[in-house]
């Protein structure tokens, strides 16, 4: 990993009303690395991926994107930077085909229909759909859709790429393929934070992990050693660690 600086998160904080969703969070992404980020139910992780992607606007703080302030930039404008993210809620284009879908992220890099075709083929491939490249977005499995969301992304021309709990919902069965392309992903040069609930992936895909409780990080550094940080195991795994 080199020692070149992603993504530099300074003090990015938000509210709704009185609640204080994401407190006071920085934190960096090393050129090449996977950041997991773990936390309970609610402690603002999606909120900080919203904040960090320009999806809602930011109470204060700073982003940085190789070096680029993203602040006050559209989402859009963002995603030119290299910045991208998948949602935990999926919402393909029901009626579009996956191919016409991942076309919609390609339309960032180019306005030529053609190219954008020729993007969104190698992204599809990338995530293994291409068999599915014809078919109605509403007719994949969760964990294919999963992998449309992934791929939609890609189509962009990311350098930070986000993953907002690309396991989650997903059969027991489609979680090893999902692990895998993580894996490919990291293995280019794509920076990536990666929100994720199950332990054993996130421990086996995160090179650091912060860990999130009330809107804070309360930890952060080696995958193993936060997960058995005190506070953590209080905080998080002791409520229902048995279950994951
Ligand atoms: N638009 C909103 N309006 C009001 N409150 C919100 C809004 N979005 C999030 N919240 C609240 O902010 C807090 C953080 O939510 P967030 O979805 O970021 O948590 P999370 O860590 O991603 O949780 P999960 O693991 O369940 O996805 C929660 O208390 C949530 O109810």
């Amino acid at each position: 990993m080199s020692a070149a600086v992603a993504m530099t998160v300074k003090g990015v904080r938000k509210s709704f009303g009185g609640l204080v969703a994401v407190n006071d969070v920085s934190f960096t992404l090393g050129a090449g690395e996977v950041l997991g980020i773990v936390g309970p139910n609610g402690a603002g992780k999606s909120t900080l991926f919203d904040l960090v992607s320009g999806v809602q606007p930011r109470d204060s703080g700073s982003v940085e994107v190789f070096g680029e302030a993203v602040s006050g930039l559209p989402a859009h404008r963002i995603a030119r930077l290299g910045l991208a993210r998948t949602f935990q809620k999926l919402r393909p284009l029901a009626g579009l085909s996956v191919t016409d879908n991942v076309m919609v992220g390609a339309y960032c890099q180019t306005r030529s229909k053609a190219r954008a075709r020729a993007i969104a083929a190698e992204c599809v491939e990338a995530v293994g759909l291409t068999h599915k490249a014809d078919d109605h977005a509403d007719r994949l499995s969760t964990g294919q859709r999963k992998r449309l969301e992934v791929a939609r992304a890609l189509a962009t021309g990311p350098r930070v790429l986000l993953l907002d709990e690309i396991t989650a919902g997903v059969d027991p069965a489609g979680v090893p393929l999902l692990v895998e392309l993580i894996k490919k992903l990291a293995g280019t040069d794509l920076s990536i934070v990666i929100i994720e609930h199950r332990m054993r992936v996130i421990l086996d895909v995160s090179d650091r992990l912060l860990a999130m409780h009330l809107g804070a990080v309360i930890a952060e550094g080696n995958p193993t050693e936060v997960m058995r940080d005190p506070v953590v195991v209080e905080r998080y795994l002791g409520r229902s660690y048995a279950d994951r």
